[in-house]
């Protein structure tokens, strides 16, 4: 932080930084796995910094979190136990429970510093750790699928990005480990990068998707602190039949005007329409 602002500099994404005004500082430690930063913004109310990467911001954070989450529950006949990796923040969880079908949410998450700063600075996001349904496990989600099998309807991976701990949530290895940890008919959603700055990453991605389920989409969402102001998800399922792109479920008019701020049935398919340069990259 230099002269009050916060610039967001990574070779992820060349020549270019997003820079937010800097009221407060509220946190820094150096946990076991990154720079954890907390700091009040001037118009973007509290920020997350992991490894000067902004993770999530109160003004915008609802954007990702939603999406991230129906686009996957929303794509299951009734998802009872769902699990988060990543997601240290709570926001996934918050958004997993408003579905009544939930019996069981883990979240599991290698980094406690994360969980810890959330649950002091960002109640928005910790109130997720709050319903009676959940369950918190600190470590390596690689780990943790290893010996879980046929256990989840839906499966969230909530990463930061490739570099860091986040590197192996992104290989083919992973993608495979959570086919196996899947029920029949499961659903998973990863955090999977933005368009304009990660083609090749987001291609190979839906390459090695492909090959371990019989469907994989790529979906998008409109978020203003992230780099290029979007991110994406990859969205499989283990059912051939499943059109993830169409919502199974939806919630009422009401009830999603309730419910969710960003997330509703239209924008669920609005998602997955990609400009030209990324569908003929992603076909
Ligand atoms: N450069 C885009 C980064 C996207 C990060 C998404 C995200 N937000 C998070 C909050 C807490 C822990 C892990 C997280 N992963």
């Amino acid at each position: 932080i230099k002269d009050g602002w916060f610039r967001e500099i990574s070779d992820m994404w060349p020549g270019q930084a997003m820079i937010l005004k800097v009221n407060q500082v509220l946190h820094h430690e150096k946990s076991k796995y990154q720079d954890v930063l907390v700091f009040e913004s001037s118009d973007h109310g509290t920020v997350l910094v992991l490894d000067n990467v902004i993770q999530c911001t109160e003004r915008d954070e609802f954007s990702y979190q939603e999406m991230i989450t129906h686009l996957a529950m929303n794509s299951h006949p009734n998802p009872k136990s769902v699990l988060v990796i990543g997601g240290g923040d709570g926001g996934v969880l918050r958004e997993v429970v408003k579905h009544e079908s939930v019996e069981k949410a883990i979240l599991c998450d290698i980094d406690e510093a994360v969980i810890r700063v959330s649950k002091k600075y960002l109640p928005g996001m910790s109130i997720g750790y709050q319903h009676p349904n959940v369950d918190v496990h600190i470590g390596d989600g690689f780990k943790f699928l290893a010996d879980r099998k046929n256990e989840f309807d839906v499966i969230i991976t909530d990463s930061s990005d490739p570099e860091g701990p986040a590197e192996s949530l992104f290989q083919k290895p992973y993608f495979e480990l959570l086919y196996g940890a899947l029920k029949e008919g499961g659903v998973i959603t990863t955090q999977a990068e933005n368009q304009w700055l990660h083609l090749p990453l987001i291609t190979k991605l839906k390459k090695d998707c492909k090959e371990v389920f019989p469907v994989a989409e790529y979906a998008y969402t409109t978020i203003p602190t992230y780099p290029s102001g979007q991110i994406g998800f990859m969205v499989c399922c283990k059912d051939a039949n499943r059109d993830v792109k169409t919502p199974l479920r939806t919630w009422s008019p009401e009830e999603e005007d309730k419910l969710c701020k960003y997330y509703n049935k239209e924008i669920h398919k609005a998602s997955f329409i990609l400009p030209t340069f990324a569908r003929k990259a992603l076909k």
